[in-house]
C-alpha cells in the first residue's frame, strides 16, 4: 500500500508513529489510554461494549487493561480484524438489528464500560456533520441505557456544536457525574471532545424524549426554512415552534395589489399573506389588463393552497404590471441600457486609461534610455582604466602615460594595435572600392593610387594617421616604384600584398611599440619585398586546393590553414582571425587589452607557418572559440604575459621565411610532422601547468559529488526518523521505563542490523542443487555458493590482490 502523504493536519504526528510502533491500529487508542489514565474505568471493568469500534485501537487498549476473562464486544459498520479476548461484529448501531445483536452477545449480563467513539461519514457541510455526530452519540447513549449497569461508565465523542449543551443537560439527566475533557492526542484542530459519564443513574424508566434527537437538539433542516421555502417549496411545511409573533394574534392575514406590487420583498407578502385584494381603484384598473387571468385572481384568493408553478406566476405577472404602471424598465431594456452604461464607462475609462499610459511608457522609455547611456558611460570608463592599468602592469605604458586613451580617437598613432586597426580600415575601403568586388585580389599598387587620389580623404582619422606616418609611406613609395613597371606582375601578386603589407604593419607595429624607434625602415621593406616573392601565382592554385580540402574535412582544414598557407586567408577573414588569435593570446589575461596583444598576435602571425605550429592559438580548431587547450598553448600564453618580447623575439627563426613554393607535397607533409622548432616555453612552466590541470581532472565529476550529497541526505533523515521515534517512545505514558528501554534498543538494533545484514549462505547442493531464483525456506538476503566456497575464495583473492595492485599472472 502506498504511503499516505502528510496533510496540511500534520497526520503523521508521533501518536501515529507511536502507534505503529506500539502495535496499535489506530493513533485513536491513546485517547482511551489517556482517558483511562485519568478516570481509571478500564481496571475495575469485567464487561466492556465498544460501540463503532474499528479498526480496535480502542479495543486493544480495553484487551490490555481489563482483567482477563472479562468480555469485551465491539461492533462497527466495517468488518473488525480479530482481536485476541475481543468479539467483534458488523452492524450499523443505529438500527435495531445491532440491539438485538448485542443482546444475544451480552446474554443477562450488564456492561461497565460503554465506549463510543463513532464519526459519521463527515464531509459534508460542517452543521450536517455536526448534527449527525450529535445523532449518533444520542443513538449510543441509547444502547448504553440499556447495556449498563447500575454505577457504569459511558465515554463518548461529541462535537463543539451547538447541540453540545443539549447533550450535557440529557447526561446529567442519566449520569450522577458528567466530565468533558479534551486528552492530549486529541488534535487542536479537531473539534471533538469526549465526554465521560460516570455513576450511570439506572432509572426504572427512562423519557423517550431524552434519547430521541427531535426533542434534543432543534432540527438542523428547520433552520434553513424561510420564508423563501415557503413559496418556492410549500410543501415543506414549517412547524411553529415560536408561537405567535409580537401583537400579532391571528392566523389569517390580508393585504393589497399596490402593496404587493410596491413591496420590495414580493416573496415575504406572499408567504405571510393568506390573500391579495385588488381593494383600491387603482388595483381594480389591473382587472381589467389582459395579463390579469382568471387564474391569477383566483390565486390571489388563497395563497395558502398555492403550488410553486402559482407562485412563479404571481411573481410574473407583479413584474409585467410594475412595467404597465411605469414602477419598472422591461428587462430587455433595462439589461440593454446596463450595457450601454457599461460600455460607455469602459470606453471612458480606456480612453483615460490610454493617455496616461501612453505618457507612462514614454516617461519609461525615457528612463530606460538615460539608464542605458549612463551605465553604457561607466562601463567604457571602466574599460579605459582596466586597459591603462593593464599596460602599466605590462609596462607597455609609463605611469606618466595613464590617461592617453582619454584623449579620443584622433590622439597620436599610438604603437601597433592603431596600425592594425588601419589597415584593416584600409582594406575594408580598398575592397569596397575595387571594381571587380573580389576580396582577395586586394591590389596594393592599386590601394596605393587610390589612397593617393581619391580615398585619402575619406579615411578615418586612424587611418589617415597610419599614412600620414613616416615610415608606412616610406614603404608605399617604395612599393610602388618596384612595382611600376610591372601591372601584371603586380596583378599577381596583389593578395599577397595585402597579406604582406600587414605583416609589415605587424613588424613595423611590433617595432614601434616595443622601442618606439623607426631607423630600420629598409629591414622592414626588406622583409616586405620576400614576402611579395614568396607568394607567388602558385597560391591562388593552393588556395583552390584548400577550399576542396576545408570541404572534404575541418581537420585538414586546420592543419592547412596553419601549417601550409595561413597567409592566405581572405583578406576579409584577417581581422577576425586576427582577433581571436588576440583573444587566446590574452586569454590569462582578465582584461581584453587589444593594445597589448595585438603585438604578440601580429608577431606570431608572421612566421605561423612554423614558429607556433603547435600552439591552437587561431581557435580554428577543438573546443570554444579562443580557448587554449594544449599544456603547450597555456604555457606559451603564460610565457607572453611575463615576457611577450622573448616571445616575439623567439617567433624569428630559421622557418620563418622557409620558402616551400616549390617543394613536393610530401616532403612538405614530412616537414610538418617532424620539423617543430623548439618553442620557447620551458619544460617546467607545461609541467606545472599539466599539474593543475591534473589537479583540476582528479576533482569528482558533478554527478558523483550529487550522489554523495543524496547518499548523505538520506542517512541524515534516517537518523533523524530514528531520533523521532526513540524520543515518541521515551514520552510514552503508558509504558514502563524497561518497556521504553527495551522498545528503543530494538529499534536501534533493528536499523543497524539491517545495515550489516549479510546474505545468508545457502548451499547449492540436494534440493538446492540447480535451484533458479530463490531457494525453499529461505529469507532475506541470500547467496547460492558451492559447498567449498571455491568460486568465493578466488573473487576475495583476486580482489584482495587486485587492491594490493598485484598484477594477475
Ligand atoms: C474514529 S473511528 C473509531 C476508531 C476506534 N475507536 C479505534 O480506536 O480504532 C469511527 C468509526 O465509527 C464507525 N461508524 C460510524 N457510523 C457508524 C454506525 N452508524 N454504526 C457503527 N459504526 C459506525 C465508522 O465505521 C468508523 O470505523
Amino acid at each position: 500500500m502506498g504511503k499516505k502523504g502528510k496533510t496540511g493536519k500534520g497526520r503523521l504526528d508521533k501518536y501515529y508513529h507511536l502507534a505503529k510502533e506500539q502495535g496499535f491500529r489506530s493513533r485513536a487508542a491513546f485517547k482511551l489510554v489517556q482517558l483511562n489514565k485519568k478516570y481509571n474505568f478500564l481496571e475495575k471493568a469485567r464487561v466492556l461494549i465498544d460501540l463503532c469500534a474499528a479498526p480496535g485501537g480502542w479495543l486493544q487498549v480495553a484487551s490490555k487493561y481489563m482483567p482477563a476473562q472479562s468480555l469485551i464486544l465491539g461492533v462497527d459498520l466495517v468488518p473488525i480484524k480479530p482481536i485476541p479476548r475481543v468479539i467483534t461484529f458488523a452492524s450499523d448501531i443505529t438500527t435495531d438489528k445491532c440491539r438485538a445483536e448485542l443482546r444475544g452477545e451480552m446474554k443477562t449480563w450488564k456492561a461497565d464500560v460503554v465506549l463510543h467513539d463513532g464519526a459519521p461519514n463527515v464531509g459534508t457541510a460542517w452543521v450536517q456533520d455536526a448534527y449527525s455526530q450529535s445523532e449518533l452519540v444520542l443513538h449510543s447513549l441509547k444502547l448504553a441505557t440499556e447495556f449498563l449497569a447500575k454505577g457504569g461508565t459511558f465515554v463518548t465523542k461529541v462535537f463543539r456544536s451547538k447541540d453540545y449543551n443539549s447533550l450535557l443537560w440529557v447526561f446529567n439527566q442519566l449520569f450522577e457525574n458528567v466530565e468533558a475533557t479534551k486528552p492530549p492526542s486529541s488534535r487542536n484542530v479537531s473539534a471533538e471532545i469526549f465526554v465521560v459519564c460516570r455513576d450511570f443513574k439506572a432509572p426504572k424508566k427512562i423519557d423517550p424524549k431524552f434519547l430521541d434527537p427531535r426533542h434534543v437538539f432543534d432540527e438542523v433542516e428547520e433552520q434553513t426554512v424561510t420564508h423563501l421555502t415557503s413559496v418556492f417549496q410549500p410543501e415543506k411545511k414549517k412547524r411553529q415552534r415560536e408561537g405567535y409573533g409580537d401583537g400579532d394574534y391571528t392566523l389569517f392575514h390580508t393585504t393589497t395589489i399596490s402593496q404587493f406590487l410596491q413591496s420590495p420583498d414580493p416573496v415575504g407578502i406572499l408567504a405571510a399573506n393568506n390573500t391579495i385584494e385588488f381593494a383600491s381603484d387603482a388595483d381594480r384598473a389591473l382587472l381589467a389588463h389582459e395579463l390579469t387571468t382568471d387564474e391569477i385572481k383566483t390565486c390571489f384568493a388563497d395563497l395558502k393552497v398555492l403550488g410553486k408553478k402559482d407562485f412563479k406566476a404571481l411573481l410574473k405577472w407583479r413584474v409585467a404590471m410594475r412595467v404597465h404602471l411605469g414602477l419598472e424598465v422591461p428587462k430587455e431594456q433595462a439589461q440593454a441600457d446596463a450595457a450601454a452604461a457599461k460600455a460607455a464607462k469602459a470606453a471612458a475609462e480606456e480612453e483615460e486609461l490610454d493617455d496616461e499610459e501612453r505618457m507612462a511608457r514614454e516617461l519609461d522609455a525615457l528612463a530606460k534610455e538615460d539608464r542605458v547611456r549612463a551605465k553604457r558611460t561607466k562601463r567604457k570608463l571602466r574599460e579605459k582604466r582596466a586597459r591603462e592599468l593593464l599596460r602599466m602592469q605590462l609596462n607597455m605604458t609609463a605611469p606618466t602615460d595613464v590617461g592617453t586613451e582619454q584623449q579620443g580617437e584622433d590622439a597620436l598613432f599610438d604603437g601597433g594595435a592603431n596600425a592594425t586597426r588601419a589597415l584593416v580600415e584600409v582594406q575594408g575601403l580598398s575592397d569596397s572600392e575595387s571594381s571587380d568586388g573580389d576580396e582577395s585580389d586586394y591590389d596594393m599598387d592599386e590601394a596605393g593610387v587610390v589612397l593617393d587620389d581619391d580615398v585619402a580623404p575619406k579615411l578615418s582619422g586612424r587611418a589617415a594617421m597610419f599614412f600620414s606616418n613616416p615610415m608606412f609611406a616610406s614603404i608605399f613609395e617604395e612599393e610602388r616604384a618596384k612595382k611600376a613597371g610591372s601591372a601584371k606582375a603586380t596583378k599577381a601578386a596583389a593578395p599577397a600584398g595585402g597579406k604582406a603589407t600587414k605583416r609589415a604593419a605587424a613588424v613595423i607595429e611590433s617595432d614601434v611599440d616595443m622601442d618606439g624607434s623607426d631607423d630600420d625602415d629598409d629591414d622592414y621593406l626588406d622583409v616586405y619585398n620576400r614576402e611579395l616573392e614568396e607568394e607567388s601565382a602558385s597560391r591562388k592554385r593552393k588556395r583552390q586546393e584548400e577550399k576542396i580540402a576545408r570541404t572534404l574535412a575541418s581537420d585538414d582544414e586546420v592543419d592547412s590553414a596553419r601549417h601550409d598557407d595561413s597567409d592566405d586567408d581572405s583578406d576579409v577573414e584577417q581581422p577576425a582571425a586576427k582577433s581571436r588569435r588576440t583573444e587566446a593570446m590574452a586569454a590569462s589575461d582578465t582584461s581584453d587589452d587589444s593594445d597589448s596583444d595585438d603585438d604578440a598576435g601580429e608577431a606570431m602571425d608572421d612566421d605561423d607557418d612554423t614558429a607556433f605550429s603547435d600552439v591552437d592559438l587561431d581557435g580554428t580548431t577543438g573546443p570554444p572559440e579562443g580557448a587554449l587547450t594544449t599544456p603547450h598553448a597555456l604555457a606559451l600564453a603564460h610565457m607572453v604575459k611575463q615576457n611577450k618580447h622573448a616571445v616575439v623575439d623567439a617567433s624569428f627563426n630559421r622557418y620563418a621565411y622557409a620558402d616551400n613554393a616549390d617543394l613536393p607535397a610530401w616532403f612538405l607533409e614530412d616537414e610538418r610532422k617532424f620539423n617543430k622548432p623548439v618553442m620557447p616555453v620551458s619544460k617546467e612552466t607545461v609541467e606545472a601547468i599539466m599539474e593543475r590541470r591534473r589537479a583540476l581532472d582528479a576533482r569528482p565529476i558533478k554527478k558523483v559529488a550529487e550522489a554523495k550529497y543524496r547518499k548523505k541526505k538520506r542517512a541524515v533523515a534516517k537518523l533523524t526518523r530514528l531520533v523521532k521515534k526513540a524520543a515518541s517512545i521515551a514520552e510514552a505514558e503508558d509504558m514502563t521505563e524497561s518497556a521504553k528501554a527495551t522498545a528503543v534498543s530494538k529499534l536501534l538494533s533493528k536499523k543497524v542490523a539491517k545495515q550489516h545484514e549479510k546474505p545468508k549462505l545457502v548451499v547449492a547442493r540436494g534440493t538446492n542443487r540447480g535451484v533458479k531464483g530463490r531457494p525453499g525456506g529461505v529469507k532475506g538476503r541470500y547467496k547460492m555458493v558451492d559447498s567449498r566456497m571455491k568460486k568465493e575464495l578466488r573473487a576475495t583473492k583476486r580482489i584482495g590482490d587486485k587492491a594490493k595492485g598485484k598484477k594477475r599472472k
